[in-house]
């Protein structure tokens, strides 16, 4: 892997739903490369395609056409069982509705995916520990969801999202439930504890305001690309 090396390549996707007069294209031939080592936003308006892009490169969804290639590696080659093995290793996603378990308190959520892979109790427990820690919720690791506010418990989704070493991160609408003092704290976050040499970071959003924190922002507009621009420069970093 190189530092600005393609983490995930897709090309030619065209993804539909339904048949006959209900069908809907919600793709129409994307070609999209994801670098290591980038935030990359994915704007457009509603109804354009990303929520469909992002279940398509984490094989949610196949494509009608074209293939996403991801860390070099396609969906189809796998079976059922392989694919979702892939995806719990290589992807983390945060979703805007932060997706917590409402019994579990923090650092239990955070120790989930850990679990899920076959880490020991007592490995995950601390390694969630040390995460919260990170990313400074170390007093809060025992609350429950519901006990911390907007700004807090998408950092816990964070957390998890990033605890067992994923190589990408996708996020759909990450800070759309968050005023905007804590969506740039989440933001910061991301850019902070997600993104490595070797990690991309994919943010879907509609919010203008957090196009500085991106690297590159692609428009996605009625299922095509139709513009890519660089975001911020690392050397103007927020
Ligand atoms: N399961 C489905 N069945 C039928 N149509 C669907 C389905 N999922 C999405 N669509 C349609 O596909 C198109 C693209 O949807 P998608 O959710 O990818 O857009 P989006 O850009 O993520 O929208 P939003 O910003 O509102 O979340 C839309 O016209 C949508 O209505």
């Amino acid at each position: 892997m190189d530092r600005y090396g393609t983490v995930v390549n897709c090309k030619g996707v065209t993804k539909s739903y339904g048949t006959g007069a209900a069908r809907v294209h919600a793709l129409r031939g994307v070609d999209l490369e994801i670098r290591y080592g980038e935030v990359l936003m994915l704007v457009g308006p509603s109804g354009s395609g990303k929520t469909t892009l992002l279940s398509l490169i984490s094989g949610i969804l196949d494509p009608d056409d074209g293939e996403c290639a991801v860390l070099d590696h396609v969906y189809r080659d796998f079976s059922a069982t392989e694919r979702a093995r892939f995806r719990g290793r290589a992807i983390g996603f945060v979703f805007q509705a932060f997706n917590l378990l409402p019994s579990l308190t923090a650092a239990e959520n955070v120790a989930v995916p850990m679990l899920i892979n076959g880490i020991s109790r007592r490995d995950a427990a601390l390694k969630a520990r040390r995460m919260l820690d990170a990313i400074g919720l170390g007093g809060r690791v025992d609350a429950l969801p519901d006990q911390l506010s907007g700004g807090e418990q998408q950092r816990v989704a964070v957390a998890r999202a990033l605890v067992h070493g994923p190589k990408i991160l996708l996020c759909d609408e990450p800070t759309s439930n968050l005023d905007h003092a804590s969506g740039d704290h989440v933001m910061e976050m991301l850019r902070r504890e997600a993104l490595a040499p070797d990690r991309a970071v994919v943010v879907v959003t509609h919010d203008i305001r957090l196009f500085r924190f991106a690297d590159r922002i692609t428009h996605l507009e009625d299922g095509m690309l139709v513009e890519s621009n660089p975001g911020r420069t690392r050397e103007t970093s927020p």
